[in-house]
């Protein structure tokens, strides 16, 4: 029987970069991976999703603020086979790029779908493979809503198999996927309606984020359906799909897509063969160092529910072969102020607490918070003035800064740096104290009052 020293289950983010610095250490490893490497981000997540983000800024910038810059207005409609050809194609590369790094390392590339013998022994492809230390890193998969017909639409998974633009999409949830894939669809041409099931999108968001969306949803698009719970789904005989609700209403689509969340992925696993726990929202329970309940056995990224996002299964994984193989016996990933941002158009970035969670931690009085709104200048010069909005949310005598949001052109790019400082515990008057580059839609992060 072939034995490593650790192997990670799932060729994602998380197992990727765990499996590399573990190997950094001389550790024996191996990833096994069922599809493909990269996982969901490189192949139908984070990836693919940016690159039809930067397409639909694109179709933006022609269509919405092109003609007040003076360009020539007209039909540019996106050649969407063209789009998909170089979006596969800089994907492969991504992929490719893998071997390299590997090969370098010495890590095994095991092909095939793993499921547990026993707490120690894995299978694939038949073959049994003993490991001192296992890594379940299979990431997530989309959740359909129970329904009848809910098998008709799509999910984000499948979106990224589409060959054409339809004419009209229902988007169904109200959390990152939903409003991403809405704006990238809106902007791309396509008839969008967004569906979600109270007041608004992003509703755990900072308040100023939820304004700022509603604003420019209200005035752009796409359509909004507020209040809105599918109730059935049915194939029409010309091909289109009928979305009821539960309020009695029909629309009528090509495609739907249901982006109501994710659950964890062990399908196939074979779990039940370990002792490992596994929470009722079926996701693997694991401690502050990432330890199953099982010696040995670890969880990271997406299948342990903590944070869905790829940095944080890449830092915990790294930390955890810092921990196992580099005698950092304390070595964890602090999960505290991570930076995160919704591609949206315009994008939103947000980082630590909202003012409500700040007022329930500290208490009203401890809490002090600045806000500042204004015309992007990008989009100043046309007859489609962007709203930017931004806040920080500051605590105690010292106004520590425990919360940062911002709306508008430009802020994905603007957040990282304020991550640092955050992270570093910087107060207002650090950020006060720190110069402005002008004319930028940063700066206004150090010169609010
Ligand atoms: C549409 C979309 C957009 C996203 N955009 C962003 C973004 O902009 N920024 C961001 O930070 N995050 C984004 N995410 C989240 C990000 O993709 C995930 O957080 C990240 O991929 C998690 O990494 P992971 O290693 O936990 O799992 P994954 O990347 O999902 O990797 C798990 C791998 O395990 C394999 N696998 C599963 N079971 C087995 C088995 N039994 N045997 C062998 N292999 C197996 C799977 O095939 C898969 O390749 C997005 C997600 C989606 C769906
Ligand atoms: N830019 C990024 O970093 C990025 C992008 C996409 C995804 N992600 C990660 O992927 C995760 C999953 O994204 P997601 O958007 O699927 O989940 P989510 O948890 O962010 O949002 C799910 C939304 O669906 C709504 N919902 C749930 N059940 C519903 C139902 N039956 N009908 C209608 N609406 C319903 C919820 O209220 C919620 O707003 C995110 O938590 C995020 O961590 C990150």
């Amino acid at each position: 029987m072939r034995e490593f020293d650790f192997i990670a289950i799932g060729g994602g983010s998380g197992g990727i970069a765990t499996m590399n610095r573990a190997a950094e250490y001389g550790a024996k490893t191996a990833v096994i991976e069922g599809k493909q490497l990269g996982g969901t981000c490189v192949n139908i997540g984070c990836v693919p999703k940016k690159i039809m983000w930067y397409a639909a800024q694109i179709s933006e910038a022609i269509h919405k603020y092109g003609p007040d810059y003076g360009f020539a207005t007209g039909e540019h409609k996106v050649d969407f086979p063209t789009l998909l050809k170089n979006r596969e194609a800089y994907i492969e590369r991504s992929r490719n790029s893998y071997a390299a790094g590997f090969e370098r390392r010495n890590v095994e590339v095991i092909e095939g779908h793993a499921r547990f013998v026993d707490n120690h022994t894995v299978e694939v492809n038949g073959e049994k493979i003993r490991a001192k230390h296992i890594l379940i890193a299979t990431g997530a998969k989309p959740v359909r809503p129970h329904i009848p017909g809910s098998e008709l639409g799509d999910v984000s998974d499948t979106f990224f198999e589409w060959q054409e633009l339809p004419k009209k999409v229902a988007v169904v949830g109200a959390g990152y996927i939903a409003i991403e894939l809405a704006g990238v669809l809106h902007n791309l041409g396509v008839d969008t309606h967004l569906f979600v099931r109270y007041d608004s999108p992003l509703r755990k968001y900072d308040t100023i984020i939820v304004d700022g969306i509603m604003q420019e949803i209200e005035k752009d698009g796409p359509t909004l359906h507020t209040h809105a719970r599918p109730k059935a789904v049915e194939k029409n005989a010309d091909g289109t799909l009928s979305l009821h609700l539960k309020d009695g209403s029909t629309e009528i689509v090509d495609k739907i897509i249901w982006a109501i969340g994710r659950t964890a992925n062990i399908d196939g696993l074979n779990i039940e063969a370990t002792d490992v726990k596994v929470s009722d929202k079926g996701f693997i329970i694991v401690d502050e160092y990432e330890n199953s309940s099982v010696d040995g056995i670890y969880a990271v990224g997406d299948v342990n529910g903590k944070k869905m996002l790829t940095p944080v299964a890449i830092a915990a994984g790294r930390r955890l072969s810092e921990r196992l193989f580099n005698n950092k016996p304390t070595e964890k990933l602090d999960y505290a102020n991570i930076p995160t941002v919704v591609f949206s158009h315009p994008p939103i970035g947000t980082i630590g607490l909202t003012e409500k969670e700040a007022v329930e931690a500290h208490g009203e009085d401890k809490v002090k918070v600045y806000q500042s709104s204004f015309a992007s200048m990008y989009t100043a010069v046309t007859s489609h003035r962007q709203q930017v909005k931004m806040k920080l949310v500051c605590v105690g005598e010292n106004e520590k800064v425990i919360g940062l949001h911002g709306i508008g052109y430009g802020v994905d790019e603007m957040i990282q740096g304020f991550a640092v400082a955050i992270k570093m515990g910087a107060t207002k008057t650090d950020f006060d104290n720190t110069v402005a580059i002008h004319p930028t839609g940063a700066e206004e992060f150090v010169t609010m009052r």
